[in-house]
């Protein structure tokens, strides 16, 4: 049988709401590998939530311990699948450092499909709760997207909506990978 590609470390990036968590759960199952998630690291070390986070000490620190702990977990030796968080490529040298680190995918969502999934759920997204309806929702996401496209247009991998299933995902890496 041919030899399967190993993969090492794999990043996902994409808007809040892409499914970056879930999907990344998944891969790391499929590929019996260690799945991390770098607001739930951050939140760890923190000993509060993301939500709270912002509130006392604002994004800016936010970004500055988001980009720290990226660096601790790359530093440490390992295979994993790391879901980052949606502003993490757009700050401080993240995206230089996801890129050459291991295959970065783009969970590219329509904003209308993630505003529908982020209205579940706005509390735990502090840039986006607050926000008085549907619409002002999705006008937020909009603008968010068209600064960060052009952060997220660098991976070198992408899966778009409805495409962003597992399987879609390991024949695109299968492809993308070097054989072992
Ligand atoms: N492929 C999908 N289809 C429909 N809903 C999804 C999908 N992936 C994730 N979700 C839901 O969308 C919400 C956000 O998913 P999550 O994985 O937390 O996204 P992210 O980490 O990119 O912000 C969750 O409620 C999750 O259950
Ligand atoms: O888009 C963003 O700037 C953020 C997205 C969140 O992660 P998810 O993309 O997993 O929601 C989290 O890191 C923080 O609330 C900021
Ligand atoms: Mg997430």
């Amino acid at each position: 049988m041919a030899s399967e590609p190993e993969l090492q470390r794999l990043y996902l990036i994409g808007m809040p709401g892409a499914g970056k968590t879930t999907l990344g759960r998944g891969l790391a199952v499929a590929y019996e590998l260690p799945f991390l998630d770098l607001d739930e690291e951050i939140v760890r070390r923190e000993g509060r939530s993301v939500a709270d986070i912002f509130a006392a000490e604002g994004e800016d620190y936010f970004r500055e311990r988001e980009a720290a702990t990226l660096r601790e977990i790359q530093q440490q030796p390992g295979r994993f699948v790391l879901a980052t968080g949606g502003g993490t490529p757009c700050f401080h040298h993240n995206l230089e450092d996801l890129l050459a680190d291991g295959p970065v995918l783009y969970l590219e969502v329509p904003v209308a499909e993630l505003a529908a999934r982020i209205l579940a759920a706005a509390a735990q997204r502090p840039l986006l709760a607050g926000l008085p309806d549907r619409a002002a929702l999705i006008s937020r996401l909009d603008e968010t997207l068209r600064y960060r496209k052009r952060f997220y247009d660098r991976a070198p991998l992408r899966c778009t909506a409805d495409a962003c299933t597992l399987d879609n995902v390991r024949r695109l890496l299968a492809q993308y990978l070097p054989l072992a």
